[in-house]
Parts: structure tokens; C-alpha cells; sequence
């Protein structure tokens, strides 16, 4: 991954950060480089994550999946559970993996009847074993497949913690089980079984992804000046604390929509603590220049977009027509015209002073995705440690869990007393 931070600075943006400031940062980063690198070293609740690249087993995950003959992955998480999996199948172009992370029971009816049963392996994830929302798509999804005469036992495969519901349900049925590595938050697993089952299934070499990650994890180094993951996280919070509390993260590649969607729970639920964090906007390039581009380039000075883009791509020419006014296109291809659209994208937020952040990697394949995926885990670690925050916890998410397992079960939580206790006031 590499990165060009000028339009953040502030002879471009208002806020922007300053060169005598980032000097001061990059002390900062190499206290905070220490403590992470300690971290990993000793396997540290969350730091752990960043060795993932080197302590997954590529070959270990393909032999659990040996057995399993299919041309579609369904799988059943949430949040970390499913997002992980969901970026990279994404990134590697794939069309036949399909995702149950809600209990919509419209979108489920309508996802349970299209799908072809007997070539749709079942990929079930979470790392408590306790979601409520995974274990009852799962129970409903076993009841599908028995309901269409299909044996969903020779075509699951579960991911999760030591023991737990899921565990026992894996067990009783004899599936074969993954482990959920110790040690790693669920937003920062994609490159474990979590995120590599569904990939692996599918036929993708998930060892290049490992590769990418290595290559992401290798690059981490004491200063912002050559490491661009950890000058990433430095420059967001040097920027929050100017003011910029969203961050619209816009790649320009359809195929990293989902990578948008992973950023923004990784951004969200690590940082989003005592008071601070950034909120991040999901936006993808081009088609969100025709829409909420107006906000970021008009609107307050309190937010920053992150620009990321392929420098290489497959592409397609534009058939050349015979008509005024669109004889410019003749000549250029789709990516040109993606790669022209990205760069006035960025040229328009610096004319209107607003920092923007341009992300580029080589190419949205195996390697890649494993490299972003990496780089921005060690980007966010950075971020929280320079925030002070806790990165690895979620108290605030679990508030809602509780409250909605006190509903259903009835059982008397705080949470729960506090849903029943809601101020009314109707307008109808
Ligand atoms: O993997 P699970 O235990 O099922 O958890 C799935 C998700 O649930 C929670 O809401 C957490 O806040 C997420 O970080 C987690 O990824």
C-alpha cells in the first residue's frame, strides 16, 4: 500500500497538519510503534492480530474444507464474523458467495429461495458461539436445507471459539471446526479461518493473501515517513483532533465497496471511545461523486476523504462514436476515465480546501487485499494508541446485545428495563 498524504497538509487544507507537526507525531508513532511491536511479540489480547499473516495456516484451512464439494459459500456471521470474509471473496471478483449477517426475515425468505441448496456450502462463523443473530440464521438455515431433502451436515463448516453453543452444535453433528485464534478481536480476524474459509471453498489461493499480509505486517516501521499504514492511522487522528470527525472512505473499484463497508466497523468500534473517533462514510468512486461529493467539498470543514485506488487494473475501451461533444471519450478507456474522474475528485476537495488522504495499491487481487486488509488493522491500532483509547474492546455494542437477549429470554437485565423505560412521544 502506499500513500500520498499532500492534500492533508495544511498549506492545502483546512484543518490540515502541519510538516512541524508531523515531526511532533512521528515521535509519537515511534513510542506507540514500540508498545505494538512489544505487543506482538507477546501475543497481546488484540496486538496478536497483526501476526496473523504468519501464524494462519493456509494449508491447515484447505484441509478442513477438503471434503466439501460446492460452487457457492453461504455464510452465516456478523460484524467481524462475516465482513472479513465478505471483503476479500469481494475483492477476487466472486459472484456466488452469499452472506445471511442480518435477521431481515424478508431478505432471508427471499436469499433462501433462490439458492441451489446441493452446491451451496454452509460457512458458519462466530467467535462467542452466543450471537443471536448467527445462531438463529443457522437454525434456520439447517432447517431450509432439511426442509429441500439436502444433507446440510456434509457442507458445513463452523468457526468458532474453544466451547460455547456453536462449538457444542458442531460437535453433537461431527462438523469440522476451525478455531477463531486466541488473542483476535473479531474485526481484525479476515486473515484467519474467519475471513478465509469462504475464499478457500471457492477455489482462491489464500496463501497470496497471507502473502499481502506479510508483505503489510514487514513494512511496519518506527516512523511515518516510510511506513504508510502507520502514517495513515497518525495523520486521522491528527486531523480528528483539528476538528475532522468523518472520514468518507472512497475506493474506486467496485470490488472494494465491501472493503468500505470492513473499514468502517474496524473504524467505528475500535476508536469510537471516550468521547472520540471518527465516523466513517461509506462512498464509492465514481458514482458518489454525483451525489455526496456536494457535502464534502461544500459542506463543514469536518471531514476528510480517503481516495483508494489499483494503479492497475483489467480495462475495457469506450467504442469511439461519431458525435460533437463526446469525442474526447474516443480515445480512453473505462479506466481512464475512472483514473481521470479520481484524480479531479481530488483536485476539487484540495481546490475547496478539504483534506483528503489518496490510498493506492498495486492491483485488487489476492495479494492485494491481504496488504489493505493488514495495513489498515496496524493503521487503526496506531490511531487507538495515540488516542489512548481501548482498541480491542466494544462495551458500548455489547450494551445493545444485552438489552435484546433480556428482551427475548425475559430475563431482567439493565439493559432490557432500559428498553422498556423509553420516553414516548408520537406524532402521527
Ligand atoms: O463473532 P461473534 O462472537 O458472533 O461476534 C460478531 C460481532 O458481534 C459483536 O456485535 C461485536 O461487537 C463484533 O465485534 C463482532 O464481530
Amino acid at each position: 500500500m502506499q500513500l500520498d498524504i499532500g492534500n492533508a497538509l495544511d498549506s492545502v487544507a483546512t484543518p490540515g497538519v502541519s510538516t512541524d507537526a508531523l515531526d511532533r507525531l512521528d515521535d509519537a508513532v515511534a513510542d506507540a510503534h514500540e508498545t505494538i511491536a512489544a505487543g506482538m511479540s507477546n501475543a497481546r489480547f488484540g496486538y496478536a492480530s497483526l501476526n496473523l499473516p504468519e501464524t494462519t495456516s493456509a494449508a491447515g484451512i484447505e484441509r478442513a474444507v477438503d471434503s466439501i464439494d460446492a460452487d457457492a459459500v453461504l455464510t452465516v456471521g456478523i460484524g467481524g464474523s462475516a465482513l472479513g470474509a465478505k471483503t476479500i471473496t469481494a475483492a477476487l471478483g466472486e459472484a456466488n458467495h452469499f452472506l445471511l449477517d442480518n435477521v431481515d426475515p424478508e431478505a432471508t425468505n427471499r436469499l433462501l429461495d433462490a439458492l441451489d441448496f446441493e452446491s451451496t456450502a454452509i460457512n458458519v462463523v462466530s467467535k462467542s458461539g452466543t450471537t443471536a443473530e448467527t445462531l438463529a440464521n443457522f437454525l434456520v438455515v439447517r432447517d431450509a436445507y432439511e426442509a429441500a431433502g439436502v444433507d446440510w451436515t456434509e457442507r458445513t463448516v463452523v468457526t468458532t471459539g474453544e466451547s460455547g453453543p456453536l462449538a457444542e452444535l458442531a460437535a453433537e453433528e461431527e462438523l469440522p471446526k476451525l478455531a477463531v485464534p486466541d488473542g483476535v478481536p473479531g474485526r481484525f480476524s479476515a486473515l484467519s479461518a474467519v475471513g478465509l474459509v469462504a475464499p478457500a471453498i471457492l477455489g482462491y489461493d489464500i496463501e497470496a493473501v497471507l502473502d499481502g499480509g506479510r508483505e503489510a505486517r514487514d513494512s511496519l516501521t518506527e516512523s511515518i515517513d516510510d511506513c504508510p499504514a502507520y502514517a495513515y492511522g497518525a495523520l486521522a487522528v491528527a486531523l480528528e483532533r483539528r476538528g475532522v470527525h468523518t472520514n468518507a472512505f472512497m475506493p474506486y473499484a467496485e470490488a472494494l465497496e465491501p472493503f468500505a463497508e470492513w473499514f468502517a466497523q474496524l473504524w467505528a468500534e475500535s476508536l469510537g471511545k471516550d468521547g472520540q473517533g471518527q465516523t466513517p462514510a461509506r462512498a464509492l468512486g465514481a458514482t458518489d461523486q454525483h451525489s455526496q461529493l456536494q457535502l464534502y467539498r461544500a459542506g463543514r470543514h469536518d471531514t476528510m476523504v480517503t481516495l483508494v485506488r489499483p494503479t492497475a487494473r483489467d480495462d475495457r475501451e469506450i467504442p469511439a462514436v461519431d458525435v460533437e461533444g463526446l469525442a474526447y471519450l474516443g480515445d480512453a478507456t473505462l479506466g481512464d476515465l475512472l483514473d481521470a474522474e479520481f484524480e479531479a475528485t481530488e483536485a476539487s476537495l484540495a481546490a475547496a480546501d478539504k483534506p483528503s488522504i489518496r490510498v493506492e495499491l498495486d492491483r485488487v487481487d489476492e495479494h492485494g487485499i491481504g496488504d489493505l486488509l493488514v495495513s489498515f488493522e496496524a493503521a487503526c491500532i496506531m490511531a487507538g494508541e495515540l488516542m489512548g483509547v481501548e482498541t480491542f474492546t466494544q462495551p458500548a455494542v455489547e450494551w445493545g446485545k444485552n438489552a435484546a437477549r433480556g428482551l427475548l429470554g425475559g430475563e431482567e437485565t439493565a439493559e432490557a428495563a432500559a428498553v422498556r423505560d423509553k420516553r414516548e412521544y408520537r406524532i402521527e
